[in-house]
């Protein structure tokens, strides 16, 4: 059985089990059979990697394929964040990113992300064919090629790049650098330990900002003993040093910096949902011209209340951004996820935590409110809603049963709530006639379920999660 599966978001492993040299040779032997069937070998492809342990000999072993394989490549001469090599497509017009990263997962783990020539996630069916190249190589149907790295850099087949400064001045396009400048703004930055290091500090004093501290500033392929995740639990020191310090914000990013982590002044986590909610909101009342708006399933349906008052037209995605970059690409002039992604039309169609971050201080210099007092006030025009993620790892039986139990809902209540509608856009998802709704789907990035709720307030959504759990068995957990 092979070890070679692209998931949610790329290919990934541990790290000398499956992450293996041999294995990444096989991985880009089957990017460079894509690119040539599409056509587009003579286009070039740049090469990324974050933090991780070993990511530049990876890096530099997916070069040496691709270049063996008639591909032009740049490859990146240090760590630099997803966004940012995936715009690099953009600017240059390539035939894509080989980004070495595996993201927020633990330091054991690597993996791959091949990122097309539209710069936004790959598609299903994008991953699907590299799929079976990879099987005709593991197969013995075709031999990896591989040209030694000083003979391809001698040849002229691979050259060194930096996209720090192109990525830099797009992202200053993108945002009211001039609004932002007049504000004197002044932040505290957590990357993490990840490739963003670096980036988001130096763009954002670029555009006048105040960086008074930076934390988990160093590479440490171990990320200090943490996630590289920026979810709530793995920021409070962020969240006390941004207090401390009276900054405007604080700004963390994931180990490949295209997941954003956003810290109210007052020390409170701003979550993607609210987040997702402020920028939406931004956009519909300052920015105009907005015709759709791109959530995931599992994103809040407060983001569809803000929309319907503007009548603007609200698309549901399965999770991932790669159904978003897709949405963005069609027309949809926001995207966002629960999960920590978000882009803009203006953008390139792939995840950006350092877009995010920036766009957050515009929000904030044009306001001169903070994220919670701007939440508070659009509670007041479109109602609240609370929303929960249980993350349940449990045995595969448990998993096979909850499954079974949403896909087999034929029942007309849970408890008090009458089901008004049932999907199947990604596991199953039942909406109540309050307005609650609650989604049950099998992660594709971890062995775990996720379960998520959202009601009205903390009463509803507490009593929707006992009954649901009751139904589900899972009243242990
Ligand atoms: O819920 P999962 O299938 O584990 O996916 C969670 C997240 O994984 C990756 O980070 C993807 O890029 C995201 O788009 C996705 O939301």
């Amino acid at each position: 059985m092979s070890v070679i599966k692209f998931g949610t978001d790329g290919w990934r492993g541990v790290i000398a089990r499956e992450f293996t040299f041999a294995n990444v040779a096989i991985v880009a032997q089957a990017v460079a059979m894509y690119v040539k069937a599409e056509g587009q070998t003579g286009k070039g492809i740049i090469v990324g990697y974050d933090n991780r342990f070993l990511g530049s000999l990876f890096a530099e072993r997916v070069a040496e394929v691709l270049a063996a394989n008639g591909i032009p490549v740049w490859l990146c001469d240090a760590p630099a964040p997803t966004p940012a090599v995936a715009s690099m497509i953009a600017e240059r017009s390539l035939a894509g990113a080989m980004m070495v990263t595996a993201s927020h997962n633990p330091p054991e783990y690597n993996g791959i992300k091949f990122i097309p020539d539209y710069a936004g996630p790959a598609t299903p069916e994008i991953t699907d064919a590299i799929t079976r190249y990879v099987r005709e190589v593991e197969a013995g149907q075709v031999e990896v090629q591989v040209v030694p790295l000083a003979q391809a850099t001698k040849e002229g087949l691979i050259a060194y790049e930096c996209p720090r400064q192109p990525y830099g001045e797009r992202l200053k396009q993108v945002v009211d650098g001039a609004v932002i400048r007049q504000a004197g703004l002044r932040v505290v930055v957590d990357p993490m330990h990840g490739s963003g290091i670096g980036y988001l500090e130096e763009i954002a004093a670029e555009l006048g900002v105040e960086v008074v501290a930076c934390l988990r500033h160093h590479k440490d392929p171990m990320f200090g003993g943490r996630l590289p995740e920026p979810c709530e639990e793995e920021l409070e020191e962020l969240a006390r040093l941004t207090q401390e310090h009276g900054a405007s914000l604080g700004l963390a990013l994931d180990g490949d910096a295209d997941r954003f982590g956003i810290i109210d002044p007052s020390g409170a986590y701003v979550t993607p949902n609210e987040v997702f909610i402020l920028l939406a909101h931004d956009q519909l009342r300052y920015k105009g011209g907005l015709q759709k708006i791109a959530r995931t399933v599992a994103t809040t349906h407060r983001i569809d209340r803000m929309a319907a008052a503007y009548g603007v037209e609200v698309v549901e995605t399965p999770v991932g951004f790669k159904y978003i970059g897709q949405e963005i690409l069609k027309g949809a002039g926001i995207g966002g996820e629960e999960s920590g992604g978000l882009s803009i039309s203006s953008h390139i169609p792939e995840k950006d935590g350092l877009l995010v971050g920036l766009l957050m201080l515009e929000l904030t210099a044009r306001t001169g409110r903070t994220p919670k007092q701007l939440l508070a006030e659009l509670e007041q025009t479109y109602g609240t809603a609370v929303s929960e993620r249980v993350d349940a790892r449990i045995s595969p039986e448990q998993k096979d049963q909850v499954l079974a139990v949403m896909r087999d809902w034929t029942a007309e209540r849970l408890d008090r709530w009458l089901v008004t509608k049932k999907t199947a856009v990604d596991g199953v998802k039942l909406v109540f006639d309050t307005g609650a709704w609650t989604l049950v789907r099998p992660s594709g990035t971890e062995p775990l379920v996720r379960i998520y709720l959202e009601a009205g307030d903390r009463e509803e959504l507490n009593g929707l999660k006992t009954a649901l759990f009751a139904v589900l068995g899972l009243s242990a957990i």
